[in-house]
């Protein structure tokens, strides 16, 4: 399992931090702790209102019984004198009126006051739900915000599968709406309607209330030591989750490749593998946290046997009345159904912490290194100088991939990088996008060092077209419209053209109206990488940078692109990383890295001239096209 070490680590902080995340909503959560106090208030009330009537009915049967002009007193000490003590304390406590049956208005008031009541009681509980929902949904929102925000500032180099990110701004995020409804609605309602229940069943008899009180950290105990044990299969079962999420998201977006290396049936085992171990944390934590309703239900179970045997010698000694025993009993019953409804959602409680932990280590991951407080202005231009200085670069825990590189690339002029593959190109291109910042040394555009400028700054004017060529799944103009959502059509005609799409767009039946995407991969690699030029293109960039961008086009198309770049070096700086020299033959200079240092410089004849590196390498290049 992941995060090794973490199995002990307590929730409180994240309990804690759950609940300061809940602070805007606070209108909402007040509105949720106003109408659960009102709501189990009012139901807590009721059966005392009952008691009561039940008292005035047993009243009037008994004072029916009794002469009439006979005193309560007198009542008392005749039944007393008969040696009937236990009727003269139950007369007494029931304010018998001898001679005088039920008093119906009392009795009338009562009933319409307990009806009052349970209505009320009624309306409270659905305004709690609309805004318990409100709360929940507000949060999420937030929180998925928060989440989205996060993916898209975490440092490139972050580390972290695709499949795993997906689980947590999904699977996770529902599990923390679970929580929130669950500790807004049901938890926050079970503890107030244990206190007001508590509350009441001491102003009826304070004996039967400390009963009832034992029940309540009996199975408080109960639970914390399940949940205490559960704890660690949740964090087990969210985990394996992201495993199998990980998993199908890496082998369905290779399916095809799974399928031409025959490893379909390795996959299914894999996903198998996944899907057990998910299985096995989930069904550990389910059945470890499964025990609590039944031990609370015992628990509540044995005390409202202690509450109706003692309340039933109560009514036989006199010392409670009828009603206060009918009260007590009716009380018991209520303790018992929000004390399940405590213990039976700690499970969802605990998972929905454990997901929460998930997630605030997410958004605690420390983001791309932040703007200068105050930075050095960087004005848009059209075209841009680049200098890289003595830019030495390593990847966290990794040995240097850039070494002592020194690079100038006059505004508006094509500097080609060439070298053997794993020799540090891309990395060197992503100093100068500012992915990274060089561990020692310097990069430079228009004379400022970029890690003095803003973000925006930098990277506004910049398009890249990566090794992979991505498209979203959306019709071909949306997708090279991506960086420039506003082009007028003559601007799209000129970069379409440029960027040779317009040939194969007019054989596609709805031409740039065409989906495409990962859910539609009928483009080639080569239209694909067409496609992802002209998004670049249509930017009109004053740095832009092309790896390996023409890899995937043959010769004549490679060659009608790299025309197009011609027309555009006039605008705009251009860094191209390529394998096939041709690119090189057109640009003003060419560096030729090797094991992370630039090892040659200067223009494709005077490289040649050298007989250096770049001449084996154009050497290599030339047998193999021959
Ligand atoms: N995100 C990363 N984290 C750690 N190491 C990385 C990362 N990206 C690249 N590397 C390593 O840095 C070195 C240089 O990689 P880079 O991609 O810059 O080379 P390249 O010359 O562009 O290679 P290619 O021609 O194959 O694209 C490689 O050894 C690679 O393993």
């Amino acid at each position: 399992m992941k995060a090794p070490g973490r199995t002990d680590r307590s929730l409180l902080p994240t309990l804690w931090r759950l609940i300061r995340f809940l602070a805007p909503e606070r209108w909402q959560v007040a509105t949720v702790v106003l109408c659960v106090v009102g709501s189990t208030c009012a139901a807590a009330v009721g059966p005392r209102i009952l008691g009561a009537a039940t008292d005035v009915v047993f009243a009037g049967a008994l004072g029916r019984t009794l002469p009439l002009g006979q005193t309560l007193a007198q009542a008392a000490d005749a039944a007393r004198s008969r040696g009937d003590t236990r009727l003269a304390d139950i007369l007494v406590r029931a304010h018998v009126v001898p001679g005088v049956g039920m008093d119906i208005p009392t009795l009338d008031r009562l009933l319409a006051l307990a009806l009052a009541i349970y209505l009320m009681s009624a309306a409270l509980g659905w305004l709690r739900q609309q805004a318990v929902n409100h709360l929940v949904q507000r949060s999420i929102m937030r929180l998925r915000l928060k989440i989205g925000a996060k993916l898209h500032s975490l440092p490139l180099s972050q580390g972290r599968r695709v499949g795993d990110l997906l689980s947590i701004a999904t699977n996770d995020t529902d599990s923390v709406a679970t929580w929130i409804g669950q500790a807004a609605g049901v938890l926050f309602t079970a503890l107030t309607t244990i206190c007001t229940v508590e509350a009441m069943l001491f102003s009826v008899s304070p004996s039967l209330a400390l009963i009832g009180s034992v029940s309540v950290p009996a199975s408080a105990l109960l639970v914390s030591i399940i949940a205490k044990r559960s704890r660690r299969h949740f964090r087990g079962q969210w985990s394996a989750l992201s495993e199998v999420s990980a998993h199908v998201e890496e082998t369905v977006s290779a399916m095809d490749l799974v399928t031409a290396f025959g490893r379909a049936d390795a996959a299914l085992a894999d996903f198998d593998r996944h899907n057990n171990t998910w299985y096995r944390a989930a069904a550990r934590a389910q059945g470890v946290s499964g025990m609590v309703v039944p031990g609370t239900t015992l628990v509540v179970n044995l005390n409202f046997v202690l509450i109706a045997t003692l309340g039933g010698l109560g009514v036989a000694t006199g010392t409670l009345s009828l009603g206060d025993v009918q009260a007590c009993a009716q009380y018991a019953r209520q303790l018992l159904q929000p004390m399940l409804q405590a213990s039976s959602t700690t499970n969802l409680l605990q998972s929905g912490l454990v997901s929460a932990e998930r997630i605030f280590d997410l958004l605690d991951k420390s983001d791309e290194p932040p703007d200068p407080a105050e930075p050095t202005p960087l004005p848009p231009r059209n075209t841009r100088e680049l200098r890289i200085e003595r830019a030495t670069f390593s990847y966290p825990k990794n040995s240097p991939v850039v070494v002592d590189a020194t690079l100038y690339a006059p505004p508006g002029s094509m500097v080609a990088i060439v070298g053997a593959t794993g020799s540090g190109k891309t990395t060197l291109a992503s100093l100068a996008a500012r992915f990274h910042f060089p561990c020692t040394g310097r990069v430079l555009l228009d004379g400022v060092d970029i890690r003095t400028a803003r973000r925006v700054d930098v990277r506004r004017g910049l398009a890249i077209v990566p090794q992979e060529s991505w498209l979203l799944s959306a019709t071909i103009r949306e997708n090279i419209v991506f960086g420039r959502p506003h082009a007028n059509p003559r601007e799209f005609r000129a970069a379409v053209e440029a960027a040779q799409v317009d040939t194969f767009v007019h054989g596609l039946p709805d031409g740039y109206d065409t989906v495409v995407g990962e859910a539609a991969g009928r483009l080639s690699a080569g239209q694909r990488q067409l496609i992802a030029i002209a998004r670049a293109f249509i930017t009109e960039p004053a740095l832009l940078i092309l790896d390996e961008a023409t890899n995937a086009l043959d010769s004549g198309t490679e060659l009608a692109v790299v025309r197009a770049m011609a027309v555009l070096r006039w605008r705009c700086t251009s860094l191209v990383i390529a394998h096939r020299l041709s690119t090189a033959r057109i640009a003003d200079i060419v560096v030729v890295m090797s094991q992370g240092r630039i090892v040659e410089q200067g223009t494709h004849d005077d490289l040649l001239a050298r007989g250096g590196l770049y001449t084996k390498l154009y050497d290599a290049h030339k047998a193999v096209r021959a």
